[in-house]
């Protein structure tokens, strides 16, 4: 689709907002302004730059090369010096703003380069940044901007994902870190090679917030294990996204995270009181620093994150716009595999046996034994060797590895005793211990 219909001006492009479908137009952007648009549900909206140069988010936009975005898509074109852009397709709505906090985006990169810059000098570590706030505040899209600035300057900072509801990295229900080795893809984000994942199980942190604590310093561990080894990578830093929970126990994973990953730079957005309490809770020498959201975030209701999550699955299966992977189906043999769930239901203290404690509970390997109710259910293929046992101690083993990939479940047959998969490889799985998540996944599409 080219801008074949009547060009419009930003200021004409404001007063079109709202909703009735724009196709081909044109926005002049002013320099330090964004172009701000959502894509309507089943419709895709195509976006070109003409002159100038503009960016999505941190990744610069190529000259007269169209970029599609999908339904539902929330998307900032913003330019420093100017450009004009045009869009086609139905759009829910599109803005121009000049109201925009990217200048104070980018100042926190500047000061970031510099702790980089510093730590290469003095042969210290990089800046560990923790990104903390509200649902719905534009963390992700933060953490995304900060990535690619430093990426574009050569740097190798790590994302680690650590909201299990909507991971950018792998599934939900997982936690993980990604070496950004280049910026994001304008329309698919960053590239995933070679993740680190652990598996969660669930959408939120509050289901086992032991386990999330665990989880939580198993990949400090390893951040801090790799940055020993690999200098780019210490001193590119990390960049932390956390959960919307901040408040309570959420608060206190806000706090464990801190420590686990030893902190430098805590961002916090638009949220005074977790600034406040964040402030009078970390150590002193950690800079805590209160950013504002940006105007354009858009709350996401319930229906809209669950379609997220199932899109992040299909995704997997099927790769971007379900178009580049083509997953298999085959059954397992319920003798070949062990299943467990991470976490026993939580008893009465007084009903527990004796020196045991309600957080043994929670890291507690339970077997499940196959059956109708798995239909449907992701299940997390570890990496933990086939022949370990599975005994007290080695339960720990299984948690703490990481995972190398998912199945899921799709017909269960009780009387042959096989379960029906969906995988993203062939024949066989390459490991056989299986974790299940509360999250399920119908392939409809
Ligand atoms: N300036 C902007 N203009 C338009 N859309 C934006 C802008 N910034 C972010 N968004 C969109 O708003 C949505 C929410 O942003 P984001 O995912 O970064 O928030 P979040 O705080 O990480 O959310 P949560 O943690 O609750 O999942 C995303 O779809 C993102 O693309």
């Amino acid at each position: 689709m080219t801008a074949e219909t009547p060009e419009k001006s930003a200021e004409e492009g404001l007063s079109s907002s709202g909703g009735a479908g724009t196709s081909g137009t044109r926005f002049d952007l002013e320099r330090e302004t964004e172009l701000r648009f959502e894509v309507e549900t089943g419709e895709r909206v195509q976006l070109e730059l003409f002159s100038g140069m503009a960016e999505v988010f941190g990744s610069e936009l190529n000259r007269n090369k169209k970029y599609t975005f999908g339904p539902g898509s929330k998307i900032a074109v913003f330019t420093w010096h100017g450009c004009t852009v045009a869009l086609s397709g139905k759009t829910e709505v599109a803005y121009v703003s000049k109201d925009t906090p990217m200048m104070l985006y980018l100042n926190t990169h500047a000061a970031l380069e510099q702790m980089r810059r510093q730590a290469e000098k003095d042969n210290e570590r990089g800046p560990r940044v923790m990104v903390v706030g509200p649902t719905d505040v534009g963390k992700t899209t933060l953490c995304r901007v900060l990535l690619n600035c430093a990426v574009r300057l050569g740097r190798r900072p790590t994302l680690v994902e650590l909201d299990v509801g909507q991971s950018s990295i792998s599934v939900p229900g997982t936690m993980a870190a990604l070496c950004i080795e280049r910026p994001a893809d304008v329309e698919e984000g960053f590239s995933v090679q070679a993740p680190l994942v652990f598996h969660f199980g669930s959408t939120t942190p509050g289901t086992n917030i032991k386990l999330y604590n665990k989880l939580t310093s198993s990949l400090a561990e390893v951040f801090s294990q790799r940055c020993e080894v690999n200098r780019k990578a210490s001193v590119g830093g990390c960049i932390i996204n956390t959960c919307g929970w901040v408040k309570g126990s959420g608060y206190q994973a806000l706090v464990h995270c801190a420590s686990a990953f030893q902190v430098d730079v805590v961002l916090v957005l638009d949220q005074e009181r977790l600034y406040n309490e964040l402030k009078r809770d970390l150590p002193h020498f950690v800079r805590v620093v209160l950013l504002p959201k940006s105007g354009g975030v858009v709350e996401r209701s319930k229906d809209c994150r669950r379609e997220s999550r199932d899109e992040k699955i299909r995704e997997y299966f099927y790769g971007f716009r379900g178009t580049s992977f083509y997953p298999h189906a085959f059954d397992v043999r319920f003798s070949d595999v062990r299943i467990y769930k991470i976490g026993a239901p939580s008893i009465p203290d007084s009903c527990l046996p004796l020196g045991m404690s309600q957080d043994d509970t929670q890291l507690k390997l339970v077997p499940v034994s196959p059956g109708r109710d798995l239909t449907h259910h992701v299940l997390s293929v570890s990496s933990v060797e086939d022949e370990s046992e599975v005994g007290a101690g080695q339960s720990r083993g299984i948690l703490e590895s990481p995972v190398c990939g998912f199945i899921v479940v799709t017909a269960v047959d009780t009387q042959a005793q096989v379960m029906t998969v969906l995988s993203p490889a062939p024949r066989p799985l390459p490991r056989h211990t299986l974790l299940i998540m509360d999250i399920r996944f119908i392939d409809l599409k």
